[in-house]
Formats: structure tokens, sequence, C-alpha cells
């Protein structure tokens, strides 16, 4: 859902951006937790580079001191001169060395953390709810915090960065003030301005870049429709190629205008702040160039003082505007270490009782009713029924009418919003949500078609037994799909899909067939099956249903189709109308009630005379 954009966004003050300076020790926890090794290398390697470029100036004072005195044959030898010449280049050899193995630590460090945080962020999603996923904030702060995993590495070497430059310039500083407190001074006067602009300018870019998210992933989703193996033949068919690039042209042209308006803006001020710089730097230097000709000041000393002042306005500049962009990095860090604390809504049991085995009464809804959080509509309402147990039971009704809903309710993927469902007379939240998991066999009509190997797509059912080939077998018989594994060139070890190399694509019924046999993977107690045929042909569909009874004895079963001839194997149908209960019984009662069902059922049947 499109929300407002740019400007109508708050932007961090400076106050802000101290505060979210707070999120760093986190941060920094997770680069310990990422590595140890690596973290105490990179620290090590960069607190001996930062007293490298001090120690460099001062030996070139000392080297054109001794010339000096050299050239007017005050010195006795030039041994001194030589030792000291050495001393610079070992020293311009070790920081080159040093360089490289920074950003080598850097590289690895920044690599494995991107690696890290990315599996902490999979891990994370893992626990929460599904309806968590269908909310678009929710979506834009997962959006943001994986955006991270990249751009955390860089804040990375940025913030080591900065502390190395920290005790770089503490080191030159030291050197100054030995010489000229005063000059100090006028580098903070040249400096501060812009520090100031820096830290506007990367405000409105952060407000830019956050107000974007909803747009930047419909942007996503245009460039995906637009090229992809699974969209390319609607997107042909339908002719919607100019319609998707119409609509990317749109989005991504107002991208480039509120970009190319701040950077423009951005420009102009650097070339002034520039400006106050070298005026700074100049005129510090005037007045050591004045001192050195009163005699004040050795001319070397004049080099290594010019030298540490132009040093200190660069590394100034740098970290008064990488502070900007750390603590920006920084805010961008609360968005996801927030994402961290977004809690799983479904309440996990805190003594959890056990899992009924055999089921003995089944499952009794009590006034049950479910409302999608974005939605004022109740997709289930007031729905009093028992689903007892070994029971098959169908569900019926026309789209939209709550069927889906109230399975994802029996599993547990959204608890209901009033009433509730008991499990033999126990609440279902009483329960440890991964007993009712395991005991739950469930395929929905919008199944996913797993671009990997036949027996895995199967597998996926109940991932623990992923090298139990004889199961994966067995569920194949069940659901028919085994007579599919054996046309295939590689069997059960064909890939399936066009995504990757030798991938085999598979017709609708076809993937139904595997699906169908993830469900078998199980020995679940209560098999959910969500129009499980409705791709199959009518040979198929009979021979599934004739082994679906033999293999559901004495297990519940909830079905949901559109079809009779499914619908009528059934022992009860609940028919839904508008998410409420309207009829319940058998397929002969429900015949002999001539309500609803019948209607239903009669406009099916004269279809087929
Ligand atoms: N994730 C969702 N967020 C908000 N509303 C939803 C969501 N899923 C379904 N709905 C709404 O809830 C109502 C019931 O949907 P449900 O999917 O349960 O119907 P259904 O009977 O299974 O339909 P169909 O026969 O088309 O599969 C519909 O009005 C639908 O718009």
């Amino acid at each position: 859902m499109p929300r407002p954009v740019v400007n109508t966004l708050p932007k961090p003050t400076l106050k802000e951006k101290f505060a979210a300076l707070g999120n760093l020790p986190r941060f920094f926890k997770l680069v310990w937790e990422t590595n140890h090794w690596y973290a105490i290398l990179d620290a090590i390697l960069r607190l001996i580079r930062s007293a490298i470029p001090v120690s460099i100036l001062y030996i070139g004072k000392l080297i054109i001191d001794e010339v000096i005195l050299l050239s007017k044959g005050l010195a006795a030898d030039h041994t001194y001169l030589w030792e000291l010449v050495a001393a610079e280049f070992a020293l311009a050899i070790i920081s080159d060395a040093l360089t490289r193995a920074t950003i080598l630590v850097d590289s690895l460090l920044g690599d494995l953390f991107s690696n890290y945080t990315s599996i902490k962020i999979m891990e994370h999603a893992a626990t929460l709810d599904l309806d968590q996923f269908e909310d678009s904030a929710f979506y834009d702060k997962l959006e943001r915090a994986r955006q991270q995993t990249v751009g955390r590495t860089i804040l990375l070497s940025q913030i080591l960065t900065q502390v190395q430059d920290i005790i770089t310039m503490a080191f030159l500083m030291v050197g100054l003030m030995a010489f000229n407190p005063w000059l100090i001074l006028l580098l903070l006067i040249a400096i501060v301005p812009a520090f100031l602009g820096e830290s506007y300018f990367n405000d409105r870019s952060y407000a830019l870049t956050r107000g974007q998210t909803p747009e930047r992933r419909e942007l996503d989703y245009m460039r995906y429709l637009g090229a992809s193996d699974e969209t390319a033949k609607e997107v042909k068919l339908f002719n919607l190629s100019g319609f998707l690039i119409d609509r990317f042209k749109t989005l991504s042209n107002k991208f480039y205008d509120d970009k190319k308006k701040l950077s423009i803006k951005r420009a102009s001020w650097g070339i002034f702040f520039a400006l106050l710089g070298s005026g700074g730097y100049y005129t510090a230097y005037i007045v050591m160039i004045l001192k050195t000709v009163e005699g004040a000041l050795t001319i070397g000393t004049l080099t290594f003082l010019a030298g540490s002042f132009r040093q200190l306005r660069s590394l100034l500049e740098n970290i008064l505007s990488r502070f900007t962009t750390v603590s920006q990095g920084a805010i961008y860090l609360r968005d996801f270490f927030e994402f961290f604390e977004i809690e799983p809504k479904i309440a996990i049991a805190k003594k959890p009782v056990s899992f009924p085995n055999p089921i003995k009464q089944g499952f009794t809804f009590e006034n049950v009713g479910f409302r999608y959080h974005n939605s004022d509509k109740w997709a289930n309402r007031h729905l009093s029924f028992t689903l007892h147990a070994c029971e098959k039971l169908a569900l019926v009704g026309e789209n939209g009418a709550g069927k889906t809903t109230l399975v994802k309710l029996l599993a547990r993927l959204y608890d209901p919003t009033e009433g509730r469902i008991l499990l033999d007379g126990v609440d279902l939240r009483e329960y440890d949500i991964m007993d009712l998991r395991r005991n739950t066999g469930i395929i929905f009509q919008d199944f996913l078609r797993y671009q990997m190997s036949f027996a895995q797509n199967i597998a996926v059912g109940n991932i623990d037994e992923q090298h139990n080939r004889p199961l994966i077998e067995q569920s194949a018989e069940k659901s028919l799909a085994n007579l599919l594994a054996n046309k295939l060139a590689d069997q059960y070890d064909q890939a399936l899909g066009r995504r990757f190399n030798n991938g085999v694509e598979l017709s609708g019924g076809e993937w139904q067939k595997i699906a169908l046999a993830r469900a078998y993977m199980k020995d679940a107690q209560l098999l959910i099956l969500d129009e499980p045929t409705s791709a199959l042909d009518a040979r198929a569909e009979y021979e599934v249903f004739l082994r679906f009874a033999e293999l559901t004895k004495g297990k519940s079963a909830v079905l949901i189709s559109h079809r009779f001839s499914t619908v009528r194997m059934a022992d009860r149908i609940l028919v839904l109308d508008k998410g409420e209960l309207i009829q319940i019984g058998s397929h002969e009662e429900l015949l002999q009630q001539k309500g609803r069902y019948a209607e239903l059922f009669h406009l099916q049947a004269q279809g087929y005379r």
C-alpha cells in the first residue's frame, strides 16, 4: 500500500543521531559474535596505522632540517640523514602493507558479518506469524533490515575507520599544539560549517530513502514481473510489458528527480564549504610562513606544521562527514534491531498440555470469529461446530466465504479474534504449537513449487525426514506422484522448475500430486487439504480420493473443494456463507434440506448434463 512519501517524514535531528549512536554497542556485539579473531586483528591493525601519519611527518621535518644543516656545512656527516630516510621509507612500506591488510580483514569480516546477519534475519523471520508477513509496515521493516546486510558491511569499516581517524587526529593535534595551539581553533572554524551542511544533507537523503521504501518494493516487484521465468508467460500473453515498463519508468523517474534535486543542492553548498575550508587552511599557512621568515620556526617545522594542518583538515572533514554517515547508519541499524524486537503475536503456551494421541473428541469451534488485522470485515464469524475425531469434513462455499481462513485457524496460523477452538476440550493455545504442527498435514491451494529436486519437493512436508527415501517414495505412491517420478530422467533426483540448470517444468496437476504427497510425509492426525485436486483430471481425482479415504482411516481430515464429486465423499459437509456457518450435515441430509448446498450442487450438476 503506497504511503505518503519523502518530505512529510520526520528527519532525524542531531540529537536523534547521537541517540542512534547508542545502537553501536549492539552492533559491535554482532561484529564480535561474527568472528572474534578478525575483530581483534582489525582493531590492532588500525591502532598501529593511526600512529603512522604523524611519525612520517615528523621524520620529514627532521630530514629537511638535517638537509639544511648539511647544505650549510653545519652537520658532521650524512649518516643521520640516511638513517632518517631509511626510517621514513620503512614506515611508508609498513603503512602500505597495513592498509592492504586492513582492507583484507575488513572485507573478510564484512562478508562473514553480512552472512551472519542474513541468517539472523531468516531465523527471526521464521519465528514470526503469517499475520505479520501480511502487514505492509512489517514488510518495510524487513526490507530495510535486509538492505542492511550490505549496508552494514560498509558501516562496519566506516565505524572502524572513524575510530582510527580519531586516534590519528589526536596524534597530529598533539604535534600541532606543541607548536601553536591557535591553529587548532582556526581549523575548527574552517570545518564546522561544512559539518553542519553535510549533516543536513545526510538527513534529507535518509528521509528520502526511508520514505521511498514502499515504492522501492513496488519498483523491485515491477522489475521481477517484467523479467522473470515465472511471470514471462502471462506478461507475454496479456502483453503487459508496456504497462509494467510505464509503471517502472514513473517510479524510477520520481526517484531520480527527487535524488537529483537533493544532489544539486548538496553539490552547490559543498563548493561553498570547500571554499571556507581552503580559506582557513591558507590563513594558517600564511601565519606559519611569516613565523618561519621571522626565524621563529625552522623550515622543517614549517613543512611539519603545514603537513599536519593539511592532514588534520582532511581528517577532520572526513571524521565530521563520516559522523553523519555513521550516525545515519546507526539510525538504519535502529530499523535492523527494531526488526528483531518484533515479537510473534501467536502466544506460546508456557506449560503446554501434552498433545492427545489419538485425538478422542476432536476439534470444537466455540463461537469463533476472525478478522484479518488489515481488514474491518469478519472473514469468519459465529462458527460453532465440532470436527469429530476421525471425521472427514468438507468445506463448501463461494469464493471468499472464509474456507481457507477457517483451516488456517485450525492450524493456528492465526488465533481467533473472538471465541476459541478446543481440541479434546482444551483450548488449542494450551498446546505446544510445534506439537500441533507435527500432528497436522496441510496443503494449501497456493502451495509452493520449490525449484528443487522431485524428492525434496515432497520432503518439505516433513523436512526432518528429507533423507528417508522409502518414506518419500511411499508418500509419492499415496498421491500418485510416483507414476510421474518414473517418467522423469533422474526420477526422484530430477530437478524441477526452470530456474536452475536441467530443471523440468511440470503441469499444474503434476505439481499438485507432488504437493499432495507432502501431506503424507507426516503421520499426522489431522489432514487439511485446500483444493487438493482442482488441477487433477477426472480419473486422477477419482483415484486420489479412493486412496484418500483409505489413507485417512483413523484420522481427521478437512477438505476444501469446489467439486461436489469430491465433497460428497466426506462424512459431513459444512457450508459457509460470508464467513458464517449456514449448513452442516451429510451429503444426503443437505440435499434433502434444499438449502444453499442443494442449490449449489444442482447448479454444478446441471453443467454436466
Ligand atoms: N491475508 C488476508 N488479509 C486480509 N483479508 C484476507 C486475507 N486472506 C483472505 N482475506 C479475506 O477474507 C475473506 C475470506 O477469505 P478466504 O480465503 O478464507 O476465502 P475462501 O472461502 O477460501 O475463498 P476461495 O474459495 O476463493 O479460496 C475474503 O473476503 C478475503 O478477502
